[in-house]
C-alpha cells in the first residue's frame, strides 16, 4: 500500500511544485481558480482519509486522551511490524513494553480491513509565536485508511483502539509520585511542570500503627469514596474529597498518605507550595494532574502565607501611625502588593479546592497535613473543604501491638503489661517507638527492644514530669512579679 500510496504522492507533489512555481505568471484570478480544482483533483485522485491524532488536543491545557490510547494500542500491534521500537520497563521491572519511534509506519488489519498507522512529530517552529511558546515538539499519529472504509474505521475501529489501549494502560500502570518543579524551571508549556518517579512505598494500613476502629473507619471511607462515581454524580457534587491529617510530628501523617495510595492504587501529587509565583500558577498545575491521585499539601501552615488574616490585624495596628506618616504607608501598600502578586494566597487554595476546575479528570483526593491545626484559617478546614479531619496521635498501646507485630514479630510478651502501663503515663510519637523497637545490632533480641523501650517510656515521663515543674515554677515566679 505504502508503494501505491508515494506513487501516488509523489506524482501530485511534483504536479504541485511546478504548479507552485510558476502560478505567478498567471492572472490572480485564473490563479485562485486553478488552485482550488487543483485541490479538487488531489481529492479526487487520493483514495485515502487521513486522520491525526495530536498529544496536544483542541483544549490545549491537556493532553489527548486519544493519543496516549493509541500510543499503548499501537504498542502491542507496531512490534511486530516497526523496525525501530522504543522500550520501557514496567511494573518493577517484570515486563518491557515496545512502542513505535517516531517517523515509523505500521499496518492494523481490522474485520478484513487494512488500516495504516504513522507516528511524527511536528518540530518548534522559531519563528511562530503561540500558546505552547514555539519551543515544544508536537507529538502526532496518523491514520490512513481507503475512504470507502470510511463507516467502518470511524464508528467501529477507532472505538476498539481507544477502549483497548486505555485496557493495556490500566494493566501497564505504574503508580506515579509527582513533585511540582520550581516554576522558573517551566518552558512555556513544555510539560515541566510536575517532575515524577515511580511511587513506591511500602507502608499500608496494616502496617499503620493505630487504634484498629479508627483505621477501619478511615479506610471504609476512603473505598466508599473510590465507589462513588453515581453517587457523586447523582448528587451534583464534584467526585472529591478532602482530609486534614493533624497532630505531632512522626505520629505518621505521611506514612498514612502512602497507604491511602496504596489502598486505592492513586497516583500521588505532592505539591510544594512555596515554590509556586502565584494562584495562577497554581491552577495550571492543577489542572496538569490526571484523576485516581491523590494531592497533598504537606505542613500547609508552613507553606501558605494566610495573608488575609494577616493582613488585617497588621492594617488595624498601623492604621494611627499611617495618618500621620503618608509616605510609610505608600511603602507598605508596594509591599503588600508586591507580595500578594508571588504568593499562592489563601482564596487561591480554596478556589482551587472548591473552584469549577477541580471537577475536571475525575476522581481526586486532597489532602492538608499540618502540626498545628489551631493555626489554621477555619474557612480552610471547614467540613465540606476537607470532609474528614483526622488526628494522628501519639502512641497507645493498641498501637504500639502493631509496630511489634511489623518490627518484632511479637503478639504478646509478659513485659506486655508493664508497657502497657507506662504508656497510659507518657507521650511517645509511633516514630520514636519504632526507632526504639527496630534492632540495632545482632545480640539484640525481641526482649531487649521491649525493654529498651520500657526504660525508652520511663525517661520520657521523667523529663515530662521535670518540664512541668519547671513551667509551673515559672508560672509561679510570673505571678509574683506582676502582683509585685
Ligand atoms: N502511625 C504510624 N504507624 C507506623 N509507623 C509510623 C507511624 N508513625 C510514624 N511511623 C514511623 O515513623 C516514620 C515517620 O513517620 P511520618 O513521616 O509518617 O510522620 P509524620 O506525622 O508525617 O511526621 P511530620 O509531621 O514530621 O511530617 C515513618 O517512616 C514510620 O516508619
Ligand atoms: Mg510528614
Amino acid at each position: 500500500m505504502w508503494t501505491e500510496l508515494s506513487a501516488t504522492i509523489s506524482s501530485l507533489a511534483v504536479a504541485f511544485f511546478v504548479f507552485d512555481k510558476y502560478s505567478h505568471c498567471l492572472p490572480y484570478i485564473l490563479r485562485g481558480y486553478l488552485e482550488r480544482n487543483f485541490r479538487k483533483l488531489v481529492n479526487f485522485v487520493n483514495p485515502y482519509v487521513e486522520i491525526t491524532f495530536l498529544e496536544y488536543t483542541g483544549e490545549r491545557l491537556k493532553r489527548g486522551n486519544a493519543f496516549f490510547a493509541i500510543q499503548n494500542y499501537l504498542s502491542t500491534s507496531s512490534t511486530e511490524n516497526a523496525r525501530r521500537l522504543k522500550a520501557d520497563v514496567v511494573n518493577d521491572s517484570q515486563s518491557v513494553v515496545l512502542s513505535m519511534q517516531e517517523h515509523e509506519e505500521v499496518t492494523d488489519v481490522y474485520k478484513g480491513v487494512n488500516v495504516w498507522w504513522a507516528s511524527g512529530k511536528i518540530l518548534p517552529q522559531s519563528t511562530t509565536i503561540s500558546f505552547y511558546n514555539g519551543t515544544e515538539e508536537k507529538r502526532y499519529y496518523m491514520l490512513t485508511f481507503d475512504k470507502h472504509n470510511r463507516e467502518i474505521i470511524t464508528k467501529s475501529y477507532l472505538e476498539h483502539v481507544l477502549r483497548e489501549g486505555k485496557e493495556i494502560a490500566v494493566k501497564n500502570r505504574r503508580r506515579m509520585l509527582y513533585t511540582n518543579n520550581p516554576s522558573k524551571d517551566w518552558h512555556g508549556w513544555k510539560p515541566t511542570k510536575w517532575g515524577n518517579i515511580v511511587f513506591e512505598h511500602p507502608s499500608t494500613f496494616n502496617t499503620l500503627a493505630m487504634e484498629a476502629q479508627k483505621k477501619d473507619e478511615i479506610k471504609n471511607d476512603l473505598i466508599k469514596f473510590s465507589k462513588g462515581k453515581d453517587y457523586y454524580a447523582n448528587i451534583g457534587k464534584a467526585w472529591k474529597r478532602g482530609y486534614l491529617l493533624h497532630g505531632p510530628p512522626g505520629t505518621g501523617k505521611s506514612s498514612m498518605i502512602a497507604a491511602m495510595a496504596n489502598l486505592l492504587d492513586y497516583d500521588v501529587y505532592d505539591i510544594e507550595l512555596t515554590t509556586i509565583k502565584d494562584n495562577s500558577e497554581l491552577r495550571k498545575l492543577l489542572i496538569e494532574t490526571k484523576g485516581k491521585s491523590i494531592i497533598v499539601i504537606e505542613d500547609i501552615d508552613c507553606s501558605l502565607d494566610l495573608t488575609g488574616q494577616r493582613k488585617k490585624r497588621k492594617e488595624k495596628d498601623d492604621d494611627e501611625a499611617d495618618k500621620e506618616n503618608p509616605i510609610s504607608k505608600l511603602k507598605k501598600e508596594a509591599e503588600e502588593e508586591q507580595e500578594s502578586g508571588s504568593k499562592v494566597t489563601l482564596s487561591g487554595l480554596l478556589n482551587v479546592i472548591d473552584g469549577i476546575w477541580s471537577a475536571c479528570g475525575g476522581e481526586r483526593i486532597i489532602i492538608f497535613t499540618t502540626n498545628y491545626v489551631d493555626k489554621l484559617d477555619p474557612a480552610l478546614i471547614r467540613r465540606g473543604r476537607m470532609d474528614k479531619h483526622i488526628e494522628m496521635s501519639y502512641c497507645c498501646f493498641e498501637a504500639f501491638k502493631v509496630l511489634a507485630k511489623n518490627y518484632l514479630d511479637i503478639e504478646s510478651h509478659e513485659l506486655f503489661g508493664k508497657i502497657k502501663e507506662v504508656f497510659a503515663e507518657t507521650k511517645m510519637s509511633p516514630a520514636e517507638v519504632a526507632d526504639i523497637l527496630m534492632p540495632k545490632s545482632e545480640e539484640q533480641n525481641g526482649e531487649t527492644c521491649l525493654k529498651n523501650l520500657i526504660a525508652g517510656l520511663e525517661a520520657s515521663k521523667e523529663e515530662a514530669g521535670k518540664k512541668s515543674e519547671a513551667a509551673a515554677m515559672l508560672k509561679t515566679k510570673d505571678g509574683v512579679v506582676t502582683e509585685g
